[in-house]
């Protein structure tokens, strides 16, 4: 992939990299997702962090987005409380997370993504959050990420950074593909800690 994005590149190069590594996630064939998913799940579930109960923030994968539907059984599964987003009914290009369990109804949001139904006693502080599993787009050899391009997650990570979540630590879930040597960064943008893959757990702290 590409090296030549400068700290300031515009828009327009940020949208094509999108485009690029889009079209690189989607040419997977649907036995490596699987596959990808099982050694995704298996270096998840090995984290010392997940050895008790946590309350895990994950997300319900669609279209060629390293897949969360196992991953997410398995967790609940395995005895952790399961939270996923739900785009904020009031501020706008905000999430907020809420508990899951069988017995959630489920719908879907304006980008045709299932999220549970809004119930105010499910809604599920980031205060309360110890694992938040972030979908990504593209991610760098200096855990920079690259997402959707609605800004959801920076907004939930700058709390984040800004130290208001102590407890949360964000972990990005990705295929091998979806990594390039170094991404255009813009001032929101949070690093992640920590990416998982099937090949590699990046350890990005220190
Ligand atoms: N599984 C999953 N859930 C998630 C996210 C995600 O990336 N993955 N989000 C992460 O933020 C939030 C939703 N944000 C999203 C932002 C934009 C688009 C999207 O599809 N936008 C364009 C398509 C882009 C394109 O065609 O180039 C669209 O609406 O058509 C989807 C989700 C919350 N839930
Ligand atoms: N903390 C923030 N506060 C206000 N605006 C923000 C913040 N973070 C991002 N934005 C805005 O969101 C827009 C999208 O940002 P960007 O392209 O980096 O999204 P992304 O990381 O790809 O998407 P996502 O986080 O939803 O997966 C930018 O125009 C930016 O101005």
């Amino acid at each position: 992939m590409k090296k030549n994005f400068t700290q300031n590149s515009s828009d327009s190069e940020r949208q094509q990299l999108r485009k690029q590594l889009l079209t690189r996630r989607g040419q997977l064939t649907s036995a490596e997702r699987l596959a990808a998913e099982h050694a995704v799940e298996r270096q998840l579930l090995a984290l010392p962090e997940l050895q008790q109960p946590c309350r895990i923030g994950s997300y319900y994968s669609v279209r060629a987005e390293l897949p969360t539907q196992r991953i997410n059984a398995t967790l609940q599964a395995a005895g952790h409380q399961l939270a996923l987003p739900v785009l904020h009914p009031i501020v706008p290009r905000h999430l907020l997370l809420l508990h899951t369990d069988d017995n959630t109804q489920w719908h879907r949001n304006d980008y045709n993504i299932p999220e549970p139904a809004l119930r105010c006693q499910d809604v599920v502080p980031l205060q309360q959050v110890d694992i938040l599993l972030v979908p990504l787009v593209g991610f760098d050899a200096q855990g920079n990420r690259m997402g959707m391009g609605g800004g959801f997650y920076d907004r939930t990570l700058a709390g984040w950074r800004a130290g208001h979540f102590p407890n949360l630590q964000p972990i990005g879930l990705a295929l091998d593909e979806q990594f390039v040597e170094q991404l255009p960064t813009a001032s929101w943008d949070v690093p992640l800690p920590r990416v998982i893959c099937p090949a590699k757990v990046w350890d990005f702290r220190r």
